[in-house]
């Protein structure tokens, strides 16, 4: 099995994602990461150096590649990945693949990017706290429509990992 773990940046896929791994066993995949590693630089390098298309290519490609060779994984998403393309369709029709949707408020994104925005190209330009929760509000606004269409989607709003977790290990056992 597949269990795919998507949500806005900041949501918790990555930290989410490693911890259920551990409890299931599975390894832990990030797309992010798979694509520096593959690129051999940064997310935030790419970006700048190749551009957002490159980035979108490269990044359906490993999706498809994860999906048409592993098994026993969890594999966190980058925060655009069922947005773009036919990423959503890959994972809606991958077999043996389940997805979650992690979900949160924008003020609560806004609250944790607000500390974190250094390494994520699309905000790290935003300075001020109204800027970035009008930023947040519109994109999320334009991605829920994808993200809700996740198998299963997690309330993760003020929730500890713990409880997430437990909410997501119902749905796999
Ligand atoms: N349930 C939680 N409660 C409090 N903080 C959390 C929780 N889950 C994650 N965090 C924190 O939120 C921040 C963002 O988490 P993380 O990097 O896992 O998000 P992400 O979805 O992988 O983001 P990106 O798409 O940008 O890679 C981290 O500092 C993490 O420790
Ligand atoms: O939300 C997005 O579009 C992105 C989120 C990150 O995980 C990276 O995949 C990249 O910075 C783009
Ligand atoms: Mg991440």
């Amino acid at each position: 099995m597949i269990v795919v773990l998507m949500g806005y940046m900041g949501s918790g896929k990555s930290t989410i994602g490693k911890k259920l791994a551990t409890l299931l066993n599975y390894d832990f995949l990030d797309l992010d990461d798979f694509i520096s590693e593959n690129e051999n630089s940064s997310i935030l390098s790419i970006f700048k150096e190749k551009g957002e298309i490159y980035f979108r290519k490269k990044e359906t490609e490993s999706l498809k590649e994860i999906i048409d060779s592993k098994e026993n994984v969890v594999l966190g998403l980058g925060g655009g990945t069922p947005c773009y393309g036919n990423n959503l369709s890959l994972l809606k029709n991958g077999k043996n693949v389940i997805t979650f949707y992690l979900k949160l408020s924008i003020k609560n994104l806004a609250e944790r990017l607000r500390t974190e925005r250094d390494e994520r190209p699309l905000i790290s330009h935003l300075t001020s706290e109204e800027e970035l929760l009008e930023f947040i509000g519109k994109h999320l606004f334009e991605r829920a429509p994808y993200y809700s269409q996740a198998d299963y989607n997690i309330n993760a709003d003020d929730k500890s990992k713990k409880d997430i977790l437990e909410n997501i290990l119902m749905h796999l056992i």
